[in-house]
Order: structure tokens, then C-alpha cells, then sequence
């Protein structure tokens, strides 16, 4: 007897945050927040200082449980796990670079690809794909912190994963390592969620953008969308009253 074939609602492909609500005591860092990351496409998240962002990337990695809201994963109910992350298809890289001092440029790409299950030969192939192959056999504390980013970026990409979750990426670097990072970015064959302070690079790399003022969204939509409306010009100059 044949299976019969799973339902298959494209409306459920991906990520999905439904309604998701964070307390920390009295303060609400996220309320009633909803977003959705599709299978390959680039999905910003931005806002002020404060807005809740990293809170909503915690959220995904699961250092953070939601205290209200559910999240699913090709419509399944998802209860995120950080060691989990990793078997889902979901690769992260954190705030600032995070790399082993003691191991070469490669071997800290190596790591990646032994705990993702990958061959040595695709540690190569995201050097390659993040431009730090010149610097393989480094150590990383001689390299300049753009070309440790980077690394820490290639140490993601070797697991193949099909959802790459991007804390402040542009952190730290400057307007050309920017632009060069939004390059990259835009060149991966993955769906990318991507926590962003910097505007030019969101509003280059995004397919849309989810725009979040003292936890509450207060925009959605394509970088065209978002550039015009009056809700995020007033977040960013502080002016909504
Ligand atoms: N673990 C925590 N305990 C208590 N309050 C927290 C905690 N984490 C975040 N907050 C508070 O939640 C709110 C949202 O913070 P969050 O770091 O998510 O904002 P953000 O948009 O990432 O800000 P920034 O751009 O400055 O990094 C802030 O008021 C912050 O002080």
C-alpha cells in the first residue's frame, strides 16, 4: 500500500514565529511579535536600541524561551535547542567572532565540519565561498577582525545549513567590509534571518524587512516599503510622539 503524500503547505515552508511574546520580569522585550523566514530568502530584522533584536535571535537559538507565541519549522511545532540547532538545518554565527586562538584558520572551520557531520573537503569550500582561503593555515589572532568575521561566517556555512541566523554581522567592520559582507550574503543559497543595526546593509541584502520599536513591530514589508513609511522614520529619529 502506498503512503499517501504529506500535506504540503507552502505557507509553512521554513521559519516560523507566531505571536511570539518575552517578559524578562516587568519588561516586555518582545510583544506579540509574528515573522516568517521562507526557504531561501534573506529576512531582516531591525530596529532601535533596545527594540528587542538580539531577544528575537535568542529566541530562534533557544537561549531564550518565549513566554508567550509558538515557532515552527516546515509547520512543525519547534522548541528551539542552541545544541539542537544544528541538526535542523539552522547554523548561527554571534555577536563579535567567537574563533578558537589555539587552532589555524581552517582547523576552526574544521570544527564546524566535524560537528555538522560534513567531509574535511567542504571546510575548503566555504573558505573559498567567504574569501579567507589565503589565510587557511593562520592563526586568527594575527588577522584583522573583518577577515576573523569572516571566518567565524565560513565556520557556519560548512554545515550546509538551510536557515543561516545572522547576529549583527556588520558589527565592527566598515563601510567597504559592509558592502563586501553584503555580497556574500546575498550569494548564499540559503535563507538567511539576519538581526542587523546597520540600514544599507539590511536594506541591500533583504528580501523583507521586519522593523521593531521597543518590542512591538511597527513595520513589515520589502526595503522599498520600509525606506517610505512613516512608523520606522519616526522609530529611527526617536519622534513617534
Ligand atoms: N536577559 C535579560 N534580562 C532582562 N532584560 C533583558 C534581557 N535581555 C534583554 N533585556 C532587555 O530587553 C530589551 C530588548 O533588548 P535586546 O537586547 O533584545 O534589544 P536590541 O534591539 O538587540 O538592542 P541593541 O540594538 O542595543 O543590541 C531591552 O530593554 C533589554 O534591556
Amino acid at each position: 500500500m502506498t503512503r499517501p503524500a504529506p500535506a504540503t503547505d507552502p505557507d509553512s515552508d521554513g521559519l516560523s514565529l507566531h505571536r511570539i511574546g518575552v517578559r524578562f520580569g516587568g519588561l516586555v522585550a518582545l510583544d506579540d511579535v509574528s515573522l516568517r523566514v521562507p526557504p531561501g530568502r534573506t529576512v531582516g530584522v531591525i530596529g532601535p536600541n533596545g527594540a528587542g533584536k538580539t531577544t528575537l535571535f535568542n529566541v530562534v537559538c533557544g537561549f531564550v524561551t518565549p513566554t508567550t507565541g509558538t515557532i515552527t519549522l516546515d509547520g512543525r511545532a519547534l522548541r528551539p535547542r542552541p545544541h539542537r540547532l544544528a541538526r535542523l538545518g539552522i547554523a548561527r554565527t554571534l555577536q563579535g567572532v567567537g574563533l578558537f586562538g589555539g587552532l589555524t584558520v581552517l582547523e576552526n572551520v574544521m570544527v564546524g565540519a566535524e560537528h555538522a557531520g560534513r567531509r574535511p573537503e567542504s571546510a575548503w569550500e566555504a573558505l573559498e565561498r567567504c574569501g579567507v582561503t589565503p589565510q587557511a593555515h593562520a592563526l586568527p589572532g594575527g588577522l584583522p577582525y573583518a577577515v576573523r568575521k569572516r571566518v567565524a561566517l565560513a565556520r557556519a556555512l560548512v554545515a550546509q545549513p538551510r536557515l543561516l541566523l545572522l547576529d549583527e554581522p556588520a558589527g565592527g567592520l566598515g563601510a567597504d567590509e559592509i558592502a563586501e559582507l553584503g555580497e556574500l550574503i546575498t550569494g548564499l543559497p540559503c535563507a538567511v534571518l539576519l538581526v542587523e543595526h546597520h540600514m544599507d546593509l539590511v536594506m541591500a541584502v533583504c528580501d523583507e524587512i521586519l522593523v521593531l520599536d521597543f518590542g512591538k513591530p511597527v513595520a513589515h514589508g520589502t526595503p522599498a516599503e520600509i525606506r517610505t513609511d512613516q512608523a520606522v522614520v519616526d522609530a529611527y529619529l526617536g519622534a513617534a510622539a
